[in-house]
């Protein structure tokens, strides 16, 4: 894609983005990024008199949870990335730096120190690349940048402060409001990049890439193992120009203790005692990571990691004696990675099925035998399902210097695992852990018969007596799955094009209505019939949105058995892909008679790379062998022009679903 040629360069690299932020990993998606979260276990408690200026505040932290995530994860995850991204920003007003607000009344501080004043907002970058060595040694070089934008706020009265504060945007976002959302309102102007302050400076991100990849000789960016020797030290110092825009780069190569920026040697040993800063022997991470002082004072803790990398580290002393390499260690780590997702998997499903989410955000700080208390479990078992969502990212330790382990959610566990979360995925989780699951293990004799296993699942539970679910609670099961996911890919799939021009809309197979609610919302002058089968439709109220009730209105019906409601725009959302060819073929023809020339037919699915080599996400869907089958978007493509639709424009969106928009000929 030739608007992408730096993002390109990454394809087939393990990017990993050491940030929860829902809004970065969307900028980042959005630009074809793709990527794996390990949110930062680094806490933004740098000293801020340290620092002359608040960008450089900024850029320090970034670099801190960048180089946290590259050092835990060939320990933690097995695995080197090739690229670590961290970012922090900030807002800085006369000179005063503003993070997080911590309650409502530190977002009323923040916000009216803001009201009717111009002020900054900083976004420091790191990109740390990572190099495998022969010696089980990982080096680190890293770019560090930032992005300042002016944001001029309006006159805010007091209304207006607590409306704001009380809608709860406020309180997961740097110097208290998002300005991609409802605090849009309160901004005068906008002077720079606006992404920036959403929380990532793409197109500054992009010209650093360009410059690391296309005219840099100092970053070993070949493949692995095929790295350019590196020099001792550092490898340039940043330059800034008068507007913050850093014109000329900052690259270090992490080798020593004695590395050139004192500021950040003295920060890496603030955080990791006693080991060289930049260069990390893999045996040895027990004793230089962050958590030393939490390891040494929970020696179960200590004995559970020591157990897990045994294996490992004989591993890595057989290959330091010479008779393995490099790449086998990799494919080693591959494995056991694919070995054990279904572990990671089960550990995530049960703690939301136990609402450990939802108890650790309304009860932040609670402990394994607390935690076991309140969702009346044991407290051997409850201990390791909390160290092993630490370990996944999904909780976090809040006071390492405790003698006990006290646990809180990570930003992610809050942002998609809280039930109550307006991007919740709990459903979603549910719907897997109860549906999928299920399914998944009769794989082998899917595979062998080529036919879903709903009929054996069923067949089973009946068989043990399990089957103590109603089919009302089932039906409600399977929406609430559909309506939490839908509820995260509504919006990209809703404003991927410009769809202003259908006023009346049909979504067939629209379920809950999550999407069509999202239709109304980005498109003002649309309104739209949700259709869906009789059962499902006479569950709706589970899942109204009272806000837009005049502009949705559901229809009963088979639609491939009865008459379509008319419609200028049709959406087909994770239908297409369950249904046979034949049935397909009978939904298109009967929308294709039902649609007007000139109306639209908006699809999303997960589209299949050409070759049929990816996205994983789709062929694993796949496996579960309903009646339908995964297409590439050329396939949907050909479909729908046998049915009169022309494609107009395909979106590979980056996120969960990509989106066809086609029109009637
Ligand atoms: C995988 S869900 C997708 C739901 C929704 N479009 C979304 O994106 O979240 C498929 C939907 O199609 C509906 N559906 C399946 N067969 C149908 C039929 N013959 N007539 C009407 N709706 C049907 C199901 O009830 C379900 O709500």
């Amino acid at each position: 894609m030739v608007l992408n040629p730096v993002i390109s360069k990454l394809a087939g690299k393990l990017v990993v983005l050491a940030s929860a932020s829902p809004r970065r990993q969307e900028i980042l998606r959005n630009a074809g990024l793709r990527f794996e979260v390990v949110p930062s276990w680094f806490k933004e408690t740098l000293d801020k008199g340290l620092f002359k200026a608040p960008h450089e505040y900024a850029v320090e932290t970034a670099k801190q949870k960048a180089l946290e995530v590259a050092r835990r994860m060939p320990f933690k995850h097995l695995k080197t990335p090739d690229i670590v991204i961290g970012a922090d920003t900030i807002v800085a007003v006369n000179n005063m730096i503003l993070e997080k607000p911590v309650d409502k009344q530190d977002a009323y501080r923040m916000l009216s120190s803001l009201s009717g004043k111009e002020h900054s907002v900083f976004t420091g970058v790191a990109i740390v690349l990572c190099h495998d060595k022969d010696n089980q040694e990982v080096d680190y070089q890293m770019m560090a940048f930032y992005e300042e934008t002016k944001v001029k706020f309006a006159d805010l009265s007091e209304d207006m402060l607590w409306e704001y504060i009380n809608s709860g945007e406020p309180m997961d976002k740097a110097g208290g409001y998002g300005i991609q959302a409802l605090g849009g309102m309160l901004v005068e102007y906008v002077h720079g990049d606006f992404l920036n302050v959403v929380g990532f400076p793409l197109n500054h991100f992009c010209k650093q890439l360009d410059f690391i990849y296309n005219h840099s000789s100092s970053f070993a960016v070949e493949k692995k193992g095929s790295a350019h020797p590196l020099p001792n030290g550092s490898l340039g110092t940043s330059i800034l120009d008068q507007h913050g825009l850093q014109k000329s780069y900052e690259a270090e190569k992490h080798r020593s203790p004695d590395s050139s920026s004192p500021k950040l040697t003295q920060h890496i040993q603030n955080t990791s005692t006693n080991s060289p800063a930049h260069k990390v022997k893999r045996t040895s991470y027990e004793s230089g990571v962050g958590s030393r002082s939490r390891v040494s004072n929970s020696s179960k803790h200590n004995d559970g990691e020591s157990c897990r990398i045994t294996p490992l580290n004989r591993r890595q002393e057989t290959e330091q004696s010479g008779t393995e390499n490099q790449p086998q260690t990799q494919d080693l780590k591959r494995i056991c990675e694919l070995m054990d997702g279904f572990k990671a998997s089960k550990a995530l499903f049960t703690a939301s099925r136990f609402c450990v989410f939802d108890l650790l955000h309304n009860k932040p700080g609670l402990d394994a035998a607390q935690v076991a208390e309140e969702i009346k479990a044991s407290v051997k078992g409850t201990e390791c399902l909390l160290e092993a969502c630490v370990s996944l990212g999904l909780l976090k330790i809040k006071d390492k210097a405790h003698p006990k382990s006290l646990f809180e959610n990570t930003e992610l566990a809050t942002s998609f695992l809280r039930s109550e979360a307006p991007f919740s995925l709990h459903g979603y989780i549910q719907h897997c852990s109860e549906t999928l699951w299920p399914l998944y293990s009769h794989l082998e004799s899917a595979v062998k018969e080529g036919v879903s296993q709903h009929q054996r699942v069923k067949r089973q539970k009946e068989l043990c007596q399990d089957s103590v679910c109603s089919s009302q609670e089932l039906k409600l099961r399977f929406m609430n799955g559909m309506h939490s996911f839908a509820k995260i890919t509504a919006s990209a799939v809703a404003t991927a094009f410009d769809l202003s021009r259908f006023k009346t809309a049909c979504d067939l197979g629209g379920c809950t209505g999550a999407m069509a609610y999202e239709l109304v919302k980005a498109h003002p002058g649309m309104s739209v019939t949700v259709f869906d089968l009789p059962a499902v439709v006479e569950m709706r109220e589970h899942f109204l949105d009272h806000n837009a009730d005049n502009k949705v209105s559901f229809v009963a019906g088979d639609f491939l058995e009865d008459e379509l409601p008319k419609a200028d725009l049709y959406i087909l959302a994770r239908v297409l892909h369950d249904l046979t060819d034949e049935k397909l073929h009978i939904l298109l023809s009967k929308i294709a008679q039902t649609a007007s020339p000139g109306c639209g037919l908006l699809l999303s699915e997960i589209f299949l790379d050409e070759d049929r080599g990816g996205p994983s996400r789709g062929l694993l869907q796949a496996l579960s062998l309903s009646e339908g089958k995964q297409r590439s978007a050329s396939e949907y493509k050909l479909l729908l022009e046998r049915h009169g639709f022309i494609t107009a424009h395909i979106r590979h969106t980056g996120h969960l679903l990509d989106v066809m928009l086609s029109v009637k000929a």
